[in-house]
């Protein structure tokens, strides 16, 4: 009897091996269920052994075999890859694959009714009622119908035995509508449809390429990358395409985008999904019918039948870094998916991440540019305004110079953004009593004042209270009071300046569910707000056409805190938000308030010379050896007390490996030191180019026993510095 080798979606070091019982046909890659302990668990078959390798083994059985698509070689080889990378176990990268696991099933279905023009027998004021409901909304179920008509569900019930509604049972999961690739797109640009050009060249010639369209602001790259997309839908008519967005960037508008280029709304794939969504979309990829999937990170563990398109559209975005359980990059991830399933990726970005652009340089990715944005539209002129000159009044935030711009821009009517990222009225509360600073308890994260809600919020832990009365320090009364700004009390300052203007605040706070964000972004579309006040949440894919003012409220911020990858965060992050200015006719700028106007991320954005900027990034990282010119990694202990954690990171120092050139730093307090009640310490190892340092990890972290309630994980190439 043959053999299947499964693996279980658990943290466990190695698959398991079953017989394969006589007229059960098991394919590799097939989803089966098989015992293990007392259950019988879903798996994988990763591989099929030849008889030989059951013999004179007592294997128990394989019991099931799902009706779906078994799961592909290269999807397989991805899992193993990636856990072997990330120094995880396969059966946890498994577990993110099979997320939405109830997919494998058929559809569950439900019974609707329609109208089939009969008559009832008797027309009571509740049938009429629901007679008319059911001639709106067409075929519905009876508690749906019921409701809509504001009647008992009994009256369905009643009319569909009088013959004037007709059950039928139907399925709730629908299929994903084919997209199209022959419907019309722009008109491109000589310089857009080279590149267009290239990339559809790649598409058809089939085989792994990577592409970085490097592109300014609004310069049509994802007009660019559709092309892409059609080209890859009318080549291979099974083809799926995957395009990763940071989660923050997908709204409403980017996918209305798509719907209208290609006549089909793609399937989705975010942390927003409700269980039915999650579900279809999982089937539907697993089966090979949803052809165009547009998702957050963790779409990339999707298991696509026949993957051949990735794109990742702002490939710079920190968003795509996974922190918790298994810690990946999604872009590195993502070239290597793309070389295991012989398929083209491309990165897209106005600011392209260092380690992308020495990758271009290298000659491992191809760089198509797009240096002008098409017709009228211009880039914003972006003016540094020096706060040590022309400060803001005292507890005030918005300088002279940029609340006369705004002035302007009101009385000329056309729209203001003011950028800060942080949200709630004040980033910090401190009793003027004793001077104590509000935390968390037992942490040392800050509450953050809301106004609007009333309550002090942490916005690591998510703990939350309403805003004391008296300081719980030393009991003084009305201490409490708000430091430095957040984007409720910037709106407050600006509502006092421009009485007239019409305001508004957009952050995850103001913008819960889709709904809410798509009122705002369509009334600031309609021009129906003269002043946006928006976090990092405004920053990414808004067009706007008659927002030719951006104003930058502390552009300091970001650069706090001795992340090595601060600089360039916060060049990106300003660049892409003074982006938002001037996309239509009229033209924009961008007023930045620092108050270290000489630092070389703010004269580069001043200069617009991002290139500049990198090779100064470029020669700090490579004289210290950091990324991508050596390797990091971490490693993160955590414990239920201080003093444990402390002792066990001791141990675990001294069984570090020695390795040529190897460095290990720590243990020092973890970026977040204090998690849901755990403290956490951090290793941070730094290594040559060459090293694999997810083999010394592997090394090291085998050699560990560590006492039952301390955890331990590894991130390579980490990205939190604190
Ligand atoms: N060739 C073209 N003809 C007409 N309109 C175009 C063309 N190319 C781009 N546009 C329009 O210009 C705007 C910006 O294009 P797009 O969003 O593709 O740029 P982007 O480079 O992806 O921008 P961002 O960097 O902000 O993400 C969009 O409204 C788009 O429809
Ligand atoms: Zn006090």
């Amino acid at each position: 009897m043959p053999v299947a080798r499964i693996l279980f979606p658990l943290p466990l070091p190695e698959p398991f091996d079953y017989a394969i019982p006589e007229g059960l046909a098991v394919p590799e890659g097939a989803y089966v269920t098989a015992p293990l302990g007392k259950y019988e668990r879903l798996g994988i078959v990763l591989e099929i052994l030849p008889d030989s390798a059951g013999e004179g083994r007592k294997l128990k059985d394989v019991v099931h075999v799902y009706d779906a698509p078994p799961m592909s070689r290269s999807m397989r080889d991805f899992i193993l890859w990636a856990a072997k990378y990330t120094v995880s176990h396969p059966g946890h990268v498994l577990g993110m694959v099979l997320r939405a696991r109830a997919g494998l099933g058929p559809s569950p279905t439900e019974t609707v009714y329609h109208l089939t023009g009969q008559e009832p027998s008797r027309l009571t004021e509740a049938r009429s009622r629901l007679l008319a409901a059911a001639e709106e909304l067409g075929p519905q179920t009876a508690t749906a119908l019921a409701a809509a008509a504001e009647v008992s569900s009994g009256v369905v019930k009643g009319l569909a035995e009088t013959g004037a509604l007709r059950a039928e049972v139907v399925e709730t999961d629908l299929p994903y509508a084919e997209p199209s690739p022959d419907l019309p797109g722009a008109v491109l640009t000589v310089e857009q449809a080279e590149a267009a050009e290239e990339l559809t060249a790649a598409v058809a010639s089939g085989g792994f390429h990577t592409f970085l369209i490097d592109g300014v602001t609004g310069s049509g790259k994802t007009e660019v990358y559709f092309e892409a997309i059609a080209e890859a839908l009318r080549r291979d008519p099974e083809a799926q395409i995957l395009v990763l967005l940071p989660e923050i960037a997908l709204t409403q508008a980017i996918l209305s985008r798509f719907e209208a280029r290609f006549g089909a709304a793609p399937a989705p794939w975010h942390s927003g999904l409700s269980d039915k969504d999650r579900r279809r979309t999982w089937r539907e990829v697993v089966h090979g019918r949803a052809r165009i999937v547009i998702g957050a990170r963790s779409a990339l563990f999707l298991p696509y039948r026949r993957l051949k398109l990735i794109i990742i559209d702002e490939e710079h975005d920190g968003s795509y870094k996974q922190e918790d359980g298994v810690t990946y990059h999604a872009r590195d991830m993502a070239v290597m998916r793309a070389k295991l399933e012989e398929a083209v990726v491309v990165l897209a970005s106005a600011t392209p991440a260092l380690e992308t652009m020495v990758n271009a340089e290298l000659g491992r990715y191809t760089r198509l540019q797009l240096a002008a944005r098409p017709g009228a539209s211009r880039l914003p002129d972006v003016e540094l305004v020096d706060l040590r000159r022309a400060p803001p009044e005292r507890n005030h935030w918005l300088s002279p110079h940029l609340i006369q711009a705004m002035q302007e821009t009101l009385e000329a009517g056309e729209q203001t953004l003011l950028f800060l990222n942080r949200r709630g009225y004040a980033p910090l509360v401190i009793c003027k009593s004793c001077g104590e600073r509000l935390k968390t308890p037992g942490t040392e994260n800050w509450l953050t004042e809301h106004r609007y809600t009333g309550r002090l919020v942490c916005h690591v832990t998510g703990y939350s209270i309403p805003k004391p009365k008296t300081c719980p320090h030393c009991g003084a009364a009305d201490s409490l009071m708000g430091v430095g700004p957040g984007v409720e009390r910037v709106a407050e300052e600006v509502r006092v300046l421009m009485p007239e203007a019409r305001i508004e605040i957009f952050s995850s706070d103001t913008a819960q569910g889709g709904e809410a964000t798509r009122g705002i972004v369509d009334r600031m579309e309609q021009g129906e707000i003269d002043v946006l006040i928006g976090t990092q949440i405004v920053a990414k894919g808004h067009n706007f056409p008659n927002l030719t003012l951006v104003g930058v409220v502390d552009a300091d911020s970001g650069m706090k805190g001795g992340d090595l990858r601060a600089g360039e965060r916060t060049y990106q992050l300003l660049s892409q938000v003074a982006g938002r200015a001037g996309r239509a006719e009229r033209p924009g700028r961008a007023l930045v308030q620092t108050y270290a106007p000489d630092n070389p991320a703010m004269l580069a954005l001043a200069d617009n010379n991002r290139d500049g900027f990198l090779q100064i990034e470029r020669d700090v990282r490579a004289e210290l050896g950091l990324p991508p010119f050596g390797r990091l990694a971490a490693m993160i202990l955590s414990a239920p007390s201080a003093e444990m954690v402390d002792q066990v990171a001791q141990d675990v120092i001294s069984q570090a490996p020695n390795g040529e050139g190897i460095e290990v730093f720590g243990p020092a307090p973890a970026p977040i030191t204090v998690l849901r009640g755990r403290h956490r310490r951090r290793f941070l190892v730094k290594a040559p180019r060459n090293v694999d340092l997810s083999a010394y990890m592997a090394v090291w972290t085998a050699r560990l026993k560590l006492p039952n309630p301390v955890r331990m994980s590894v991130d390579i190439d980490p990205y939190s510095f604190l």
